[in-house]
């Protein structure tokens, strides 16, 4: 029988299998930030074990970051301890850190693969659950707890059991205004947020095939909130190209090699999933959450469900919504462009395109904030941060910023925030904030027309 893209790059990292029980995987990348590393370096000191592979591991400041003054010192006491203990224990242990102000700083997941670290056919672990995203490359990647994080350092390995395979094919032709976002919040509102535990996923279909590697990033991303381990999309001529050139990327011949072994990757025609869900393309459209989780989605022209069920009402009296309603017309004071899932050059392009030339409406803050250094830069020299700042939008600088209220970007009590990132939990933009999980296309028409509208109407 044939073996899927998950059975290949996990089968070549297994260094040594326990009968009838877990295995022991090797970790080619550990990436690591400010909130899950420091009890991992405190219980290595304790036990006086070293870290094993410092040049494996790669680590940033992200989520404790302010998204303004960066040169200047922080003044959030919690997190200036966050952001020196990394850099002390980075020295410590001879790991590079791309702190805070560095050209390579961001959202761990932004910059990892900008930099070319992220690679197909890699096993890659970070103290994070959105480490899923590094499987648009083809790469093996997940999220790990704290415990596992002071294990990869000590022993480059982790005891794990092969999780289920599960495929999701998506294949036809998408509308206009439909973005990798809305393909994903669509697969996990038809699915649950439950429907990949214990599974790692594989997207496949030529949807994902003629998608974009930032498109398949955002993808990626969010399989953690339908519950799966990670997700995955069979690396080609666009994952190559991608990953070429970049800093830590093999150069030359030694690159070429790589390409062919990559090529030997992608599953193969007779190989069985666990489990498979097929959708069409043309089913999509853009869309938007209601609730609070990421399978609680709408398509934008749809009503709140009527279901009757206690958490459900719950999250809908959270949210303020009732059952049956549109969102449509929604007064709407907040907007958020960034996080992991779409804070790169590709979604500010988007954003800016539609921008352009318009203004923002007066009751509407609206922050933008790029994944990293990198896309800030692009921001700039593209010219978007002009469109921008012209329209009354707010550019910040780069770290997770209002995805979760780890620092100053918060949005107030009982406001409605239309976010761009991938959770909409209670509290998680700020205590009692309203979060809408929605595309970069759906936020800038929302941060313009200062409520939200049918974009299918006004933009087809
Ligand atoms: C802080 C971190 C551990 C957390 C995660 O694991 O995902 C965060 O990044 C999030 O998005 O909730
Ligand atoms: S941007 Fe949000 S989801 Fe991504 S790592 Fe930061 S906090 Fe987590």
């Amino acid at each position: 029988m044939g073996k899927t893209l998950f059975d290949k790059v996990w089968d070549s990292h297994v260094v040594s299998t326990i009968q009838d029980g877990p295995q022991i995987l090797y970790i080619d990348t550990h990436l690591i930030h400010e909130v899950t590393s420091p009890q991992a370096f405190n219980e290595l000191e304790d036990r006086g074990i070293p870290v094993l592979k410092p040049e494996q591991i790669v680590a940033t400041a992200d989520h404790n970051t302010p998204t303004q003054n960066q040169d200047q010192p922080i003044t959030d006491e919690l997190s200036r301890k966050q952001l020196e203990q990394l850099s002390e224990n980075c020295k410590k242990n001879n790991i590079i850190l791309y702190a805070l102000g560095h050209k390579y700083n961001g959202i761990v997941h932004v910059m990892a693969p900008e930099l070319g670290v992220t690679q197909p056919g890699k096993t890659m672990v970070c103290g994070d659950s959105h480490t899923s995203t590094h499987g648009a490359f083809g790469a093996i990647a997940f999220g790990i707890g704290t415990s596992q994080v002071a294990q990869v350092f000590a022993s480059q390995c982790l005891l794990l059991t092969k999780p289920k395979s599960l495929r999701v094919t998506v294949n036809g032709s998408l509308k206009n205004s439909v973005l990798p976002k809305d393909i994903i919040l669509y697969i996990i509102s038809k699915l649950g947020t439950n429907s990949g535990t214990g599974y790692f996923c594989e997207y496949a279909g030529n949807v994902f095939e003629d998608m974009s590697m930032e498109g398949r990033m955002t993808v990626c991303n969010m399989s953690i909130e339908m519950g799966a381990r990670g997700g995955m999309i069979a690396p080609d001529q666009t994952t190559f190209d991608y990953v070429e050139g970049r800093e830590f990327a093999p150069k030359g011949e030694v690159f070429e090699n790589k390409v062919a072994y990559w090529k030997t990757l992608p599953t193969d025609k007779d190989a069985q999933f666990d489990k498979e869900y097929y959708f069409e393309a043309e089913d999509i459209e853009p869309m938007l959450t209601y609730g609070t989780n990421p399978g609680m989605g709408i398509k934008i022209s749809e009503f709140i469900p009527e279901v009757s069920d206690a958490s459900f009402e719950k999250s809908l009296k959270y949210m303020n919504f009732k059952k049956g309603e549109s969102l449509i017309n929604k007064r709407i004071n907040f907007v958020f462009i960034g996080s992991c899932t779409n804070s790169r050059i590709e979604d500010f392009r988007v954003a800016a395109n539609y921008i352009k030339g318009k203004q923002k409406a007066h009751n509407v803050t609206a922050w933008l904030v790029p994944g990293s250094k990198r896309v800030e830069a692009q921001i700039i020299e593209e010219g978007l941060k002009s469109i921008f700042e012209d329209a009354g939008f707010e550019l910040r600088q780069p770290g997770c910023s209002a995805c979760l209220a780890m620092n100053d970007d918060k949005i107030p009590q009982g406001e409605y925030c239309v976010s761009t990132s991938n959770r909409n939990f209670e509290g998680r933009q700020g205590q009692g904030a309203r979060t809408i999980l929605a595309s970069p296309l759906v936020a800038a028409v929302t941060a313009v027309e200062g409520k939200i509208i049918d974009i299918t109407k006004q933009l087809n």
